[in-house]
């Protein structure tokens, strides 16, 4: 295997694999760069040995060719994060691609029109994976968010470069940080699961109840399991389907001796707004025409004492509808206590992107152990499934 610190870059076009899906308002600018920062010191690497830098990624989920999801949208922001000029190819393949990619002198970058404008991407297409390889000398998959893919440029391309291709910065240190949680676990290992997505998250917590000391369930994910126990959850989030699920994590929890600990009171509204009517209530009697949408003051204090006292913390999803400042008060303090456990010696990973995009909101990024710049992607490597993007370069 290659490694990024002793290969000789000098003269060779590096094609990277970034995931620069990141995201955007109305006016196409970038609300969270996380991503963009991450890969940085990997392109950087290319160009200070003398190296030229060709950069490739999907944004979003476009069904063909969409402006709106072009990643021209990307370049002023990009070109300032990186201190050199980036030169804009309007495809990722064909002519223009090509010529432009052959010009490249040392030390400059230039970045690929969206892959996924091409269904051959995520088909992990032969032909087109040959084409994008066609590009350059050697390829670096820098691309932890996409590496649960087996797409044409995140795994499929790896076989045209047998003796050349490497991880990048990102994805050695997510895999290394991660991998620091799950063999090298300090404990209690206490994981925080939050956020909306119940059905696919709820099958990973499964699979976590046999590596952690305390789980902590949050945010929507909170209701079906409220259910599930006989408790009345008015109109919030719920997932009928996964109650049987949410039962069977109840019985493995007492099985395993794991400390399950859900919300005990809710901060329950009238509506799905900022601006609807509130109150605190017991989170087993919530009324109806009501939802929860955030965990309450007495919620608040224990899972803070939960996760001060753990000594490796993972934070999945936001413990309440945090977007909405009437509904941030849960996140916020857990992001508090998060800190505050790592101040105290603790190691802390945070990945997926609304609970990162929080940790950004309140200015905590530097005061956390991880921030993860995957989310699905770190999710499907925690349950120990293989990723594509991860065997394509280890084999
Ligand atoms: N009680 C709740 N009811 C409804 N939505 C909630 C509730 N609590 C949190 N949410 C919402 O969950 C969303 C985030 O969920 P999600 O599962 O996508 O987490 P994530 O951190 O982005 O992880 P990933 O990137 O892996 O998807 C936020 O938009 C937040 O408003
Ligand atoms: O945002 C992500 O999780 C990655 O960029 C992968 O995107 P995908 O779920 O559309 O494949």
């Amino acid at each position: 295997m290659q490694s990024i610190d002793t290969y000789n870059f000098s003269g060779k076009k590096a094609i990277i694999r970034v995931d620069f899906n990141v995201p955007l308002n109305e006016q196409f600018e970038i609300t969270d760069d996380t991503r963009i920062r991450a890969a940085i010191p990997t392109i950087k690497k290319v160009l200070d040995g003398n190296g030229s830098a060709i950069l490739m990624s999907h944004l979003g989920r476009p069904k063909g060719v969409d402006a709106k999801f072009s990643l021209k949208h990307i370049v002023a922001h990009l070109t300032k994060s990186i201190g050199v000029e980036v030169k804009f190819a309007d495809d990722c393949i064909g002519e223009s691609a090509k010529t432009m990619a052959a010009n490249l002198k040392p030390g400059e970058v230039l970045l690929l029109e969206n892959l996924r404008y091409y269904k051959e991407e995520e088909k992990g297409d032969e032909e087109f994976a040959k084409k994008l390889a066609g590009l350059a000398d050697l390829w670096i998959n820098d691309a932890f968010g996409t590496a649960h893919r087996a797409h044409a440029s995140t795994a499929v391309i790896a076989k045209f470069f047998p003796e050349a291709k490497m991880f990048g910065y990102v994805m050695e240190s997510e895999l290394s940080s991660v991998d620091k949680v799950l063999k090298d676990t300090k404990r209690p290992l206490t994981a925080i699961m939050g956020g909306a997505k119940v059905s696919s998250k709820i099958e990973i917590i499964k699979t976590l109840m046999s590596q952690v000391d305390h789980l902590i369930i949050g945010g929507g994910m909170t209701y079906t399991f409220v259910k599930a126990m006989g408790g009345t959850i008015g109109n919030s989030l719920v997932e009928d389907d996964k109650l049987e699920t949410a039962r069977e994590i109840l019985q493995k929890a007492k099985e395993n001796n794991v400390k399950l600990h859900l919300a005990t009171d809710a901060l329950i509204a009238d509506a799905f707004s900022n601006d609807a009517n509130t109150k605190v209530c017991d989170v087993n009697a919530i009324p109806e025409g009501w939802m929860g949408l955030d965990v309450a003051d007495a919620t608040i204090e224990s899972f803070k004492k939960v996760i001060e006292e753990s000594k490796t913390i993972l934070w999945n999803g936001p413990v309440g509808v945090f977007e909405m400042d009437n509904f941030a008060k849960g996140t916020k303090a857990i992001a508090d206590a998060i800190v505050t456990a790592t101040e105290k010696g603790a190691f802390s990973l945070i990945g997926g992107g609304d609970s990162v995009a929080a940790i950004n909101k309140y200015g905590l990024a530097d005061k956390v152990s991880y921030v993860s710049t995957g989310g699905g992607a770190l999710l499907e490597y925690i349950e120990g499934k293989e990723l594509p993007g991860v065997t394509a370069i280890r084999g």
